[in-house]
């Protein structure tokens, strides 16, 4: 049984039909990567996977339940920061146990754990103004993972990163990441990011009426430094292959603007 499961999902917004009879699986533990080109529909699927936003047709499974209502065991970042600018790192990854009811104290313990985790140790009382976009990145990724969510949509958390800071925080997910290995779903623009972080890439067409066009697994070796991975032979063999599918689609998009 798949930890996830899109079975035939349209999503219409008025009688604009973003995406059309979408059906893909997660393993539990996989990291799949959505990629296509820009408003194909990519962010509206995670909306789904999330409960935010439900179906016109089709539906998700989730371990081959149907999904109603928010994911219960999801958890979202998102492009943009999500993190309280009035509230410390600390108390900002603090929050979602909060929210669940631990005591103040129990929960900056585990979140000052947490932010050693992601290399922000040092930083509990600084304010995100006082902040780089990478440490704030950090932040959120804390906050998110904190909760313990057994499924992780990511909607372009890195683009607005300059590229050695995205680099390093690719990195940093992916060595998280090999800790316990949750179910990942991430969106991205940048199919060198798809690659390099996933175990399978999926290709979606120009929308509208978008659809999956392609589903290549990555089997390249873990663990991964994205910035060493990129120069294999079998890293730009497969960047070739996706391109070629994923190239037409860029340009129909383009020609539809
Ligand atoms: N709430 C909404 N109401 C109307 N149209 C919407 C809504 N949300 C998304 N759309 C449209 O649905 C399509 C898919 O949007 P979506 O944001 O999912 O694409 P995307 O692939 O994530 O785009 P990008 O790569 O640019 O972020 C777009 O044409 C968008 O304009």
């Amino acid at each position: 049984m798949s930890f996830l499961e899109f079975k035939q999902v349209s999503v219409a917004f008025g009688s604009y039909v973003a995406v059309e009879g979408v059906s893909l699986r997660l393993a539990s533990g996989e990291f799949v990567s959505l990629v296509g080109p820009t408003g194909c529909g990519k962010s509206t699927l995670l909306n789904v996977a999330a409960g935010l936003l439900a179906p016109t047709q089709g539906e998700v499974l989730l371990e081959g339940k149907p999904l109603r209502g928010l994911n219960p065991v999801a958890g979202y970042l998102f492009q943009q920061d999500a993190i309280l600018p009035w509230k410390t790192a600390l108390d900002n990854v603090a929050l979602p146990l909060v929210f669940r009811g631990a005591g103040l104290k129990e929960a900056r313990e585990r979140a000052q754990a947490w932010l050693e985790k992601v290399g922000l140790g040092r930083f509990p009382r600084h304010y995100p103004h006082q902040l780089s976009g990478g440490m704030r990145k950090r932040v959120g990724l804390a906050q998110v993972l904190i909760a313990n969510p057994r499924l992780l949509l990511m909607d372009e958390p890195f683009s607005a990163l300059d590229v050695q800071t995205r680099q390093l925080m690719e990195n940093e997910l992916l060595r998280l990441w090999q800790e316990d290995r949750k179910t990942v779903l991430f969106v991205t623009h940048d199919l060198e990011e798809a690659i390099a972080l996933s175990d399978r890439v999926v290709v979606m067409s120009a929308g509208p009426r978008s659809r999956v066009i392609g589903e290549f697994p990555i089997p390249l070796p873990r663990p991964r430094d994205v910035a060493e991975i990129r120069l294999t032979p079998e890293f730009l063999r497969l960047h070739r292959e996706i391109w070629e599918l994923l190239r037409g689609e860029v340009m129909r998009a383009h020609a539809g603007a």
